[in-house]
């Protein structure tokens, strides 16, 4: 049986202290958690040590927002994949549309950076999602077949099995926008076939794809109640302890 997730993105919010409260805040509402779905939270780097501590003793997973793509050395900024593993960080969200917009990844640094995490025995959140225009002409099934192809599918299966997918469409993230639920149904299905083409049955059914863009108390429900969709990984709402626990229990 396929894991439900719902993992915070906290982008680049908060100072230490903020993110301490926050994350004290967390933990505090989950302290009789009884629910089925794995929770993580991604604070920004300099929080990771941290806040692993504040929880430690919660049901609360730790996850990095980025890593670099080199194991360590003269790459003045970035912080490898093992210095994310020695903070106690489980996962890493990878392939995030901001990342790959603003900062120019390329499918060809995605695999690679997937690569070095999964050597570091950390998760992989691999992110992929079409744009506004893609879904106006009709790409966005196409869009998404070439993200995967360009970068997971090119793993082995053993690897591929240790990644949690999550779709992101850009045009509804941090927009307000959020894709139906019919939208989202139809999006994970498609990628749902696409692992089952690529690897095979069991590997599809095992496979967490996560919806991310705009999910909000009021809406988490409805999208995690779709077959194909798995949980969620969540931007803005992820900010408020309140609204992160009440997607939670969606
Ligand atoms: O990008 C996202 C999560 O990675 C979604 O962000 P919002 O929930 O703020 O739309």
């Amino acid at each position: 049986m396929r894991k439900m997730i719902v993992a915070g993105n906290w982008k680049m919010n908060t100072t230490l202290p903020e993110g301490q409260k926050l994350a004290e805040e967390l933990t505090s509402l989950l302290s009789n958690y009884t629910g089925e779905k794995d929770i993580i939270i991604a604070p920004p780097f300099t929080h990771l040590h941290a806040i692993g501590n504040v929880i430690a003793k919660s049901p609360i997973h730790l996850s990095a927002q980025n890593c670099a793509s080199e194991e360590s050395g003269a790459y003045t900024g970035e912080v490898a994949p093992s210095m994310i593993a020695s903070t106690g960080a489980q996962y890493v969200i990878l392939g995030h549309s901001e990342r790959r917009e603003y900062f120019e990844e390329s499918d060809e640094i995605l695999l690679r950076k997937t690569q070095l995490t999964l050597k570091n025995k950390l998760k992989p959140i691999f992110c992929i999602g079409e744009q506004l225009t893609q879904r106006e002409s009709e790409q966005h099934e196409a869009t998404v077949k070439k993200q995967l192809e360009e970068t997971v599918f090119k793993l082995s299966k053993s690897d591929f099995q240790q990644i949690i997918l999550a779709y992101e469409p850009v045009w509804a993230i941090g927009t307000g926008k959020v894709a139906t639920p019919e939208q989202a149904q139809e999006m994970h299905a498609f990628i749902r076939k696409l692992i089952r083409d690529k690897f095979d049955e069991s590997t599809a059914e095992n496979m967490s794809i996560l919806y991310g863009g705009s999910c909000k108390p009021a809406n988490a429900a409805e999208l995690f109640g779709q077959q194909d969709v798995d949980g969620g990984l969540i931007g803005g709402a992820s900010l408020k302890a309140d609204d992160f626990y009440a997607i939670i229990n969606a």
